[in-house]
């Protein structure tokens, strides 16, 4: 550990976390493989590892607290698969700029992953659907994304000095999401059994929330190229691929964006009053947290099973 950082360096701000772990956790969990980070009602997932070593965030420095429901406060630690297992690291609950976090302490479980040795971050992500062919329930293996400036502040993780003078100042993005990590949840989708159906492909938008979107936004992005829309996520890639990491999304679809074709006109509803005609109006359907929370939940095993899988094909040099 000691070769990753310094303890004794205050300039350096994953020393002493890296220090409080290297203490805590057995030598067969210490240089996880592949970390995930745990998305609204996604924390499940640690049920998908075996000889689990939880580290909650408060005992470590640069982490924060979870404020959102479905979201835990720890990092969880433990072995994936049969024979030795491989080692992996889970974020329980991440942090959204919505919270009041600062950007870069949004990003600081990615990069304290890359430097345990992680070269492979899987994000699992609770989204809205934009694209109307996506059922709720679905599984998007995500292939690019959209963060649209004034919907995000464009709050970009990498603004500021370069974090590492290994680290290039213009990272490029238009090969974030792994083909080669897409393929294999393809491969685990396939040798699963899963419905064609239950994984998709798609791009995520980006806002900031914690406000759903308007049914302009919604049409917005849509418009824009987007399939789903979430909170989240992108940061977490952006400083994923700063830091070299191979990375695949696997957006669960929790709702769907309501986009009207048209929009209820109060004004023909009032004529209509005034002349005595009745006008049905059907109900808007109104998103919310915990049916976001609920879809986690009820695709927790599948969603385990996807990941686990992937966690178990990609190859180790
Ligand atoms: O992106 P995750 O953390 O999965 O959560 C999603 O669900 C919440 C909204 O219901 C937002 O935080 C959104 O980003
Ligand atoms: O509809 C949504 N919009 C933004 N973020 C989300 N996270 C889950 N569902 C949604």
């Amino acid at each position: 550990m000691s070769s990753l950082s310094d303890p004794s360096d205050p300039a350096d701000p994953f020393a002493s976390t890296l220090d409080v772990l290297a203490r805590i956790l057995p030598p067969h969990l210490l240089k996880p493989h592949v970390a995930i980070v745990c998305g609204s009602g996604l924390s499940t997932l640690v049920a998908s590892m075996r000889d689990v070593v939880e580290v909650p965030y408060s005992a470590l420095q640069g982490f924060g607290k979870s404020t959102v429901a479905g979201h835990k406060s720890a990092l969880a630690f433990g072995l994936v698969g049969e024979g030795a297992g491989v080692p992996v690291v889970m974020q329980l609950g991440r942090f959204h700029a919505f919270e009041g976090h600062p950007i870069k302490s949004v990003v600081y479980p990615v990069r304290l992953m890359a430097k345990l040795g992680v070269r492979n971050l899987i994000i699992a992500s609770a989204t809205g659907a934009l694209n109307p062919n996506l059922a709720v329930g679905t599984i998007v293996a995500i292939h690019d994304h959209l963060a649209v400036p004034n919907m995000t502040g464009w709050l970009n993780p990498l603004f500021g000095p370069v974090t590492s003078p290994d680290h290039p100042r213009f990272v490029p993005l238009s090969d974030a999401y792994s083909p080669g990590l897409r393929r294999l949840a393809f491969r685990a989708a396939h040798a699963l059994g899963l419905p064609d159906d239950a994984l998709e492909e798609g791009t995520y938008a980006w806002v900031s929330g914690p406000t759903y979107e308007t049914p302009a936004e919604g049409r917005f992005l849509r418009a824009a190229g987007a399939d789903v829309v979430g909170m989240s996520t992108v940061p977490e890639v952006v400083a994923a691929r700063e830091e070299g990491l191979e990375v695949l999304v696997l957006a669960l679809v929790t709702n769907a964006v309501v986009i009207p074709e048209q929009y209820r006109s109060i004004k023909d509803e009032v004529k209509a009053e005034l002349e005595g005609r009745k006008i049905e109006v059907p109900p808007e359907p109104v998103v919310n947290h915990e049916e976001v929370l609920t879809v986690g939940r009820l695709k927790a095993q599948v969603m385990k099973d996807l990941v686990a899988r992937v966690i178990e094909t990609i190859p180790r040099d």
